[in-house]
């Protein structure tokens, strides 16, 4: 009826226009259909911008699956230059500290879909024999990586060796550098409990710990002891700052990433400036390791391996004060040079 009542003119426009809008619609429905119908990783197709924004669910998945391959050695010549694949020196480094959670921290930014790790401890600028190889040497042990995602190592003898921080400024000077630090008297009793696994592997003996770090002649902290030493962040950071200003260091909480990581992986990835993407359902607490676990997506997970998260020894508690006592005033300072302060006795 009312189509009827129409001129001819307006009832010609009305179809017209209904007909654009059903083509509009048919192909907005289509397009998505289609883009549905890809794959999620297609290997022809090419990647969007290099803004960490953008990255899409396809880069993670493709970083899950070909990458893998990459580190593999699996990867043909052509997927490399299809997909502008680049082994890239690091942007961002964990210099240490020796079982401060090295490892648990460099396996957590791994999650992040910009980030890909160098799954060996590389000792390029600790080693002078690796040192003298080169930097192209160094370059050919990362991992094959997207233009826009950044490559992160980890050696904890970085933190503590001499030579490493000149050499890694004249690298790159504006490298972002990552400490993860724990509390210096349970840092120095994991850093004994490993060597003495190493030596009970071997069948050899082991002095105590309390042995170790106590000078039987003076009763004083043994600072000889490298355990003891290590645990000095002061003294090691401020060797670190003769090269690098103090804001291209992130201090992480080792403490904290075991017993609630993901607040200290979303501070470490505002340093990095990266989106946040670490979510918690990237990381479920594993009761039988009594450690949190990775969880790349419904079938992929991983606990950390066996050789993290060792017993400790009991310690003579006189030992243990002494220590904390004798670490205090260093850990005092390493506060108010980082700006990060920790409930350590
Ligand atoms: N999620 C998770 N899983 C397992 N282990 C974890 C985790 N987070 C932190 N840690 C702690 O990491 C400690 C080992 O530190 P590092 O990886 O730096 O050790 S090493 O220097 O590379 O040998 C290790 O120290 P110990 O417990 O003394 O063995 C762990 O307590």
């Amino acid at each position: 009826m009312l189509f009827k009542q129409q001129p001819l003119l307006t009832q010609k426009l009305f179809v017209l226009g209904s007909l654009a809008i059903g083509s509009v619609l048919y192909l907005v429905a289509r397009v998505g259909t289609l883009d549905r119908l890809q794959p999620i990783c297609p290997i022809e197709r090419r990647l969007p911008p290099p803004e960490h924004e953008q990255i899409p669910l396809r880069t993670l998945q493709f970083k899950r699956g070909l990458l893998h391959e990459l580190r593999k050695g699996n990867a043909t010549k052509e997927q490399i230059r299809l997909h502008n694949l680049l082994q890239q020196l690091p942007q961002a480094i964990i210099i240490g500290v020796r079982k401060g959670g090295t490892r648990a921290l460099l396996e957590m930014l791994n999650l992040h879909p910009a980030v890909v790790k160098a799954s060996q401890e590389i000792h390029f600028f600790d080693n002078d024999q690796n040192y003298a190889r080169g930097i192209e040497w160094y370059r050919e042990k990362m991992p094959f990586s997207f233009p826009h995602q950044i490559t992160i190592e980890k050696s904890p003898a970085y933190f503590i060796t001499e030579e490493v921080p000149e050499r890694i400024f004249k690298m790159n000077s504006s490298i972002k550098l990552l400490v993860i630090v724990r509390e210096p008297t349970i840092r120095a009793v994991s850093d004994y409990t490993q060597v003495l696994e190493g030596k009970e592997r071997k069948n050899k003996t082991y002095h105590k710990f309390e042995k170790l770090a106590v000078d039987s002649g003076t009763c004083e902290v043994n600072t000889k002891y490298k355990a003891v030493r290590t645990s000095i962040y002061t003294k090691h950071l401020e060797r670190w700052l003769k090269y690098f200003p103090v804001d291209q260091f992130h201090i992480v909480d080792g403490d904290r990433l075991i017993a609630d990581p993901l607040p200290e992986l979303q501070l470490v990835e505002r340093f990095l400036n990266l989106p946040s993407r670490i979510s918690q359902y990237n990381l479920y607490f594993n009761a039988t390791r009594g450690f949190y676990c990775l969880r790349f997506n419904i079938v992929f997970n991983k606990c950390l391996a066996g050789s993290k998260g060792r017993t400790h020894p009991e310690v003579d508690p006189s030992v243990v004060t002494k220590l904390q006592k004798f670490f205090h005033p260093f850990n005092q300072k390493f506060f108010q040079i980082t700006g990060r302060a920790f409930n350590w006795p």
